[in-house]
Order: structure tokens, then C-alpha cells, then sequence
């Protein structure tokens, strides 16, 4: 039976940050500032250090230093610890949580740090002789494949409404190629892209572990959970780990891509089989993900500048030919053209009241006085933008041809008076990552879907997206007309005074 809306609003606030237990692929202890005393410990810790962590005690022999160290690090303002136990062979990370200090740590192996910093000195200098966001994409997926032996690395770009799409692929063919496919957003719910939003790095090295319980299970103090949003080993979601075992995978590694501090997408790694990557070649990772992030931002600020000022010279003209007209609504019609590549548009209209004016490619007189009447009921002071009229407004259906896209600027708050233009309708193909609307609901609870294969959706009645600097066009050339409109208005009010 497949599953509703409201079955995926269920799996998006499971609690994954609580879940009392972690991977087996390290051990943790929680410490109590002050007394410094263990407080909470994973079943398996002796596993890592011996007998030198009990709850209720002090941790003893060589967690002892480690522990004076943490004590050091907890006066300053670093959010986390780094270090390293050579005679137990452990690498290890502290971090603050909930008046608490937890404490994990994982067998040392891996590239030394020399090793890492030639590699991220070759990636940096690659990267930075690419000239293109798509180039930038694809050198990162490599190397990142040839640092982390994954068989297969995605740069996964999220749109605007958290769906995701592989932009770039690299792989050594053991896993299916999903360059090109979309994901729904559902994938990835609201919590888990919070989380990840903080704690830019999740490694699963084998999707067939069993979660290692905390003891005891809530803070003997608080009897709150352990907080694991900001550990390296928290247990991950049964959901997702079924997830995993759907699309054929045995191990994972995702890093996030954040720029200007939103969660613009992830470096997504799998292995068929079980794969664990080390703390260094992590870290390593974490900064290649900067690094990429650092650049898509640079050239996401320099394409819209460009868009911009490419932007900015026709309201310069459309600004001079309406100072010299003795009618502003008249002017822009005289120059079509212009007017529409204002924002990037085929086609636009003018009304003011019982006036219209219509150029390029516009619905009927009729449909565009009804678009009028419903856009003046919207409330927007300013503007109104979208790329699927049909969706707010279905009347629209009949004109989706040539205005699936609108953006309307509200000339006056009192009449009704707007400056409208109209984008057509993009019909395109989109390759799912599955049926992404098939989530299957059994025995009281959602599954992920099984297939991944490219499922195909025709999606109509949308145009090509409005972009931010478009919008910012808009606008401008709105500040222009609201101006010149008072200004005749204050004329009209001497001459008649
Ligand atoms: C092929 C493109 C692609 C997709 C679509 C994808 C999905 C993905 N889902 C992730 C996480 C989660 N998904 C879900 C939930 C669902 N996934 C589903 O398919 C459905 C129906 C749900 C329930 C809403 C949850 C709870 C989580 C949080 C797991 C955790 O960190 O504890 C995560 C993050 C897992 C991680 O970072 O460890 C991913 C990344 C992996 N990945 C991909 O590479």
C-alpha cells in the first residue's frame, strides 16, 4: 500500500539524533565537567581502552592523561578535541553536548597527515584551475573516489524544495551509474538535513551493523538521552539503513556541501560492500567539501553579478526612454524588446485600470485582465514571482503555453495597476531515482521504496525559474515607475490646486 503525506511527515520527526546507541566502529564515554567522572559508556568500550573507563569513576592509566588534556581543551572556546592514544592505537574526538563532554574514539589506521596534506594540495590546485561550476563538481567526485576508495562518489545538489539531483558522478563501476536521476525530498527528511547541517560528515562503514547500546541509557543525573547530533558514531535510522540495503549498497560517506551557511548539497559515497574510510581521510574530506563549497560560492556570486549588471544596463535604457515620454506605460510598450529581456521574459503587459497594453508572446486580453483581478487580491506588496501559475491559479491552465511563469510588479497599491511578464511553458522530461512517490506503508510503518531504477515523470505547465538578479530587475525598474507615477501625480496636483 503505498504511503501518504502523512505517513512521511511521521518518518521526519523520528528522533534520529536519541536513538541510545551507536556504530560498532568505535567506542564513546560521556564525562561530567567538574568531577570528571564517567557518566555514560557504550557496551563495547572496553573493547577499545581496556578497563580504563567505568561509569561511576574517573578515567584510569592512559585515558587519565587523555582526560587531563580534555579538562584543558574544556576551558577554551573550541567546539572539539582532537586526539590521538598511540599506545592504544586510538585516535580520538571530544565534543560538548547538553552540560556533558562526550568522548569517541576509533582505531588509528589511514593515510598519515603528511600524506592527506600532499593530496589536498594537488585536489586545491585542481580545483582551482577548473573554470566551471560543472568541471569544479566532477574533479571533486574524482578525487574523492580515488582518496576514499568508495566504488561510487555523487555531488548531490538539492533544489529549492530539497529535492536532490546527481550533478556529477565518479565510480569504478562495481555500483549502477545514478548520474542525471532526482531523489525526492523525502529522502533526506527535515531533521536529518538540520543535522547535517552541523555535523558536515557521517561515515556507515557497514550498512549490516548492530547498533551498540549506551549504558545507561539516560544521564544518570538529568534522565535525559544522550544527544549524539554532533558524534561521529551515532546509530543511524533503521529506515535509512533498509534505505541502503534497497539501493544495493553496503557503506556510506556523506559530506555536506554547505554554502554561504545553507546546506546547498552533499558528497554522497557508496560501496557495495562494507568500507571504512579513516579519521584522517575524513577530515580530509570535510575539507575538500570547504574547499568545493568555497568555490561554488565564488562563482554563484560572480555569474549573478554578471546577470546583474547585464540586467542593469537595460533598466538604465528602459529608465532614459521613459524620463523623455510624456507616458511611462506607452514608452515601455515602444520598446518590447528591451522591456522583455528586462527580467528574461517572451512576452509582457501593462495594465492600468480599463488600459492595457500586451507585447510578445501574452495570453488573451481576457486572461490577462482575470490574471489582473487575482493577482490584486494576492498579498504582495511589491511583487508577485512564480514558475507554475497553473499551481495557484487554475484558470491558468488554458494559457500555461505561453505563461507558465509570471512575475508581476504592483505599480500602484490603490488601483489596479501592474507591469506583468510572462515566461512559457518548459516541457521536460525528469529521471527519478525510482517511483518517488512509491513508499511502501507494512505491518504499521513506512519502507523505503526497492527500486531505484530511472523512473520517468513529463512535467508540464512549469517555465524555466525566475533567478534572484531577474527579480532584482524587476524591482528596479518598479522603485523607477512608482517614482515617475508620483511624481504626475504631485504635478497633476499643483496644476490643479
Ligand atoms: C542516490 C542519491 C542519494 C539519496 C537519495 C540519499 C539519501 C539519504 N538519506 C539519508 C538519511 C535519511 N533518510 C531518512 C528517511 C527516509 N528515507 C527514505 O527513503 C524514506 C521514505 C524515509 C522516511 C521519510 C532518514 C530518517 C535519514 C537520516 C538517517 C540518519 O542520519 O540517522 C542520507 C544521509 C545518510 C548519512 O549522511 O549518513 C542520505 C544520503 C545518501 N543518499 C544518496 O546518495
Amino acid at each position: 500500500m503505498n504511503a501518504t503525506n502523512d505517513d512521511l511527515e511521521v518518518c521526519a520527526r523520528e528522533p534520529i539524533h536519541i536513538p541510545g546507541a551507536i556504530q560498532p566502529h568505535g567506542a564513546l564515554f560521556v564525562l561530567r565537567p567538574g568531577d570528571w567522572t564517567v557518566v555514560q559508556a557504550s557496551q563495547n568500550i572496553a573493547d577499545f581502552v581496556n578497563d580504563d573507563v567505568r561509569c561511576g569513576e574517573k578515567p584510569r592509566a592512559l585515558l587519565a592523561q587523555v582526560t587531563a588534556n580534555i579538562q584543558t581543551w574544556y576551558q577554551t572556546p573550541e567546539p572539539a578535541f582532537v586526539f590521538t592514544c598511540p599506545e592504544l592505537k586510538l585516535t580520538g574526538l571530544a565534543h560538548r553536548s547538553d552540560g556533558r563532554v562526550i568522548v569517541e574514539v576509533e582505531k588509528s589506521e589511514g593515510l598519515p597527515l603528511d600524506e592527506a596534506f600532499t593530496a589536498l594540495r594537488a585536489f586545491t590546485q585542481r580545483l582551482g584551475a577548473e573554470a566551471g561550476i560543472d568541471r569544479s563538481l566532477h574533479t571533486t567526485a574524482e578525487f574523492i573516489q580515488i582518496l576514499t576508495g568508495f566504488d561510487r562518489v555523487l555531488i548531490y545538489r538539492f533544489d529549492d524544495e530539497w529535492n536532490g539531483h546527481v550533478v556529477a558522478q565518479a565510480g569504478n563501476g562495481n555500483l549502477p551509474s545514478y548520474l542525471g536521476l532526482r531523489f525526492p525530498a523525502s529522502d533526506i527528511p527535515a531533521q536529518a538535513r538540520a543535522l547535517y547541517a552541523s555535523n558536515t560528515l557521517r561515515i556507515i562503514p557497514d550498512v549490516n551493523y548492530r547498533p551498540v547500546p549506551v549504558e545507561p541509557t539516560c544521564d544518570p543525573d538529568t534522565g535525559k538521552p544522550l544527544d549524539l547530533s554532533h558524534s561521529q558514531l551515532r546509530s543511524v535510522s533503521p529506515l535509512h539503513l533498509e534505505y541502503m540495503k534497497n539501493m544495493g549498497t553496503g557503506a556510506s560517506m556523506s559530506v555536506s556541501i554547505m554554502v554561504e551557511g545553507g546546506l546547498w548539497g552533499l558528497i554522497s559515497c557508496h560501496s557495495a560492500a562494507a568500507h571504512g574510510v579513516s579519521q584522517p581521510i575524513r577530515e580530509t574530506c570535510d575539507f575538500v567539501a570547504q574547499s568545493l563549497a568555497m568555490r561554488i560560492g565564488a562563482l554563484d556570486r560572480a555569474e549573478k553579478a554578471a546577470r546583474s549588471l547585464e540586467l542593469g544596463a537595460v533598466t538604465s535604457r528602459l529608465l532614459a526612454i521613459m524620463a523623455a515620454a510624456p507616458d511611462w506605460k506607452q514608452a515601455l510598450a515602444a520598446e518590447p524588446e528591451a522591456l522583455m529581456s528586462q527580467v528574461g521574459s517572451s512576452g509582457a503587459a501593462i495594465i492600468d485600470e480599463d488600459e492595457l497594453i500586451a507585447v510578445g508572446e501574452a495570453p488573451p486580453e481576457t486572461d490577462i485582465r482575470a490574471l489582473a483581478a487575482w493577482l490584486s487580491e494576492q498579498a504582495a506588496d511589491e511583487y508577485i514571482a512564480t514558475s507554475c501559475l497553473p499551481s495557484a491559479l487554475e484558470t491558468a491552465e488554458r494559457f500555461a503555453a505561453v505563461a507558465s511563469g509570471v512575475l508581476a510588479i504592483r505599480i500602484s497599491a490603490f488601483r489596479s495597476q501592474w507591469l506583468i511578464w510572462f515566461r512559457p511553458e518548459l516541457v521536460k522530461t525528469v529521471k527519478w531515482g525510482g517511483d518517488p512517490h512509491k513508499h511502501v506503508q507494512e505491518s504499521g510503518r513506512i519502507h523505503p521504496r526497492k527500486s531505484f531504477d530511472a523512473w520517468r515523470e513529463l512535467v508540464r505547465m512549469q517555465s524555466t525559474p525566475w533567478e534572484e538578479a531577474e527579480i532584482a530587475a524587476a524591482l528596479n525598474l518598479r522603485r523607477a515607475i512608482v517614482g515617475i507615477v508620483l511624481r504626475k501625480a504631485e504635478e497633476l496636483a499643483q496644476i490643479t490646486s
